[in-house]
């Protein structure tokens, strides 16, 4: 078997289009603010990223630019000045941060309904109750690959490879919400291998270059790849799944690079529509 490649390249083009054409008809012209501290090269890469995806779709994208030596009582008063301004709608700080800022005070003082990364407790707490909730990005990325290529978690096992906050746990929990039996593998976990290869979703997540070989993968699997790892010696970026070989078992499979990563910046501005429209918390009592 040849696995179906899922393109988020392609994807993301269609979406992106799509999203374009839905701000057109908005009476507001969604704006975003970007966050970014220190002088990171990938993340600076990534904000560029955000910045071109954002005008090509029409919103209107702001980026404050730091250096590493902002203190955190500076940042939390940007923080508060966005959540004042009613013409900015979402709001994102560029992770990680330096190691003297505290990640998790800086997300909680991020306004919950311009929280448009989903990191803040109250969506991330919505998410797990399966209320409506801003989502994380990358998981939800992960969420509309397997719709579009007709896998449906329901009834399905999947494994989650990785617990990080960003990635492995909410994606766990969006499969949980669609009626899979979750599994989550980490860096404890007995025997990667057995669990791995009872997958019929498997979420590769844990950052460790072609972790995944053909070994730890069921015949016919959904098999996605999270994994952004930089080959020092080629420069080249790799994934967490050994690709060529796996592709030949897999049922479906993501390529890095041109997979989760586009769709993370796709799925950011589905989350700065969804603020600019102001209806996500709406139907509460
Ligand atoms: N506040 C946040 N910080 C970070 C997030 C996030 O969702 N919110 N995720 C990652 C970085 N990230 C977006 O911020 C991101 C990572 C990768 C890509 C991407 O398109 N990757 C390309 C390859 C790009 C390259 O060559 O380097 C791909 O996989 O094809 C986009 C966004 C951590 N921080």
């Amino acid at each position: 078997m040849t696995a179906e490649i899922i393109s988020g390249k392609e994807l993301s083009t269609q979406l992106r289009n799509e999203l374009a054409e839905e701000v057109q008809d908005l009476k507001v012209t969604p704006s975003l603010a970007v966050i970014l501290v220190g002088d990171d090269p990938a993340s600076h890469s990534y904000v560029r990223g955000k910045e071109k995806a954002c005008r090509t779709a029409g919103i209107h994208s702001i980026v404050k630019r730091h250096p590493t030596s902002l203190r955190e009582d500076e940042l939390i008063a940007e923080i508060d000045a966005l959540n004042e301004d009613s013409s900015v709608h979402g709001i994102l700080v560029q992770l990680p941060l330096p190691e003297h800022i505290s990640e998790d005070a800086v997300i909680e003082r991020i306004a919950v309904n311009k929280d448009v990364d989903g990191f803040h407790p109250v969506n991330v707490g919505r998410l797990l109750t399966g209320k409506k909730a801003f989502t994380p990005c990358t998981p939800l990325g992960i969420m509309k690959m397997l719709e579009i290529s007709g896998v449906d978690p329901r009834g399905k096992h999947a494994v989650v490879v990785g617990r990080s906050q960003l990635v492995g746990r909410p994606v766990g929990q969006l499969l949980l919400n669609k009626d899979a039996t979750v599994t989550y593998c980490h860096s404890k976990t007995k025997d990667l291998a057995f669990h791995a290869s009872q997958a019929d979703i498997l979420i590769a997540a844990a950052g460790r270059e072609g972790m995944i070989s053909e070994a730890h993968v069921k015949e016919g699997a959904a098999v996605i790849d999270v994994g952004v790892n930089r080959v020092e010696s080629t420069g080249k970026l790799t994934g967490d799944v050994q690709f060529e070989e796996v592709k030949e078992k897999a049922g479906w499979i993501t390529p890095v690079p041109g997979g989760v990563g586009p769709m993370t910046i796709t799925m950011l501005l589905h989350n700065t529509v969804e603020a600019a429209r102001g209806t996500m918390f709406n139907d509460e009592s």
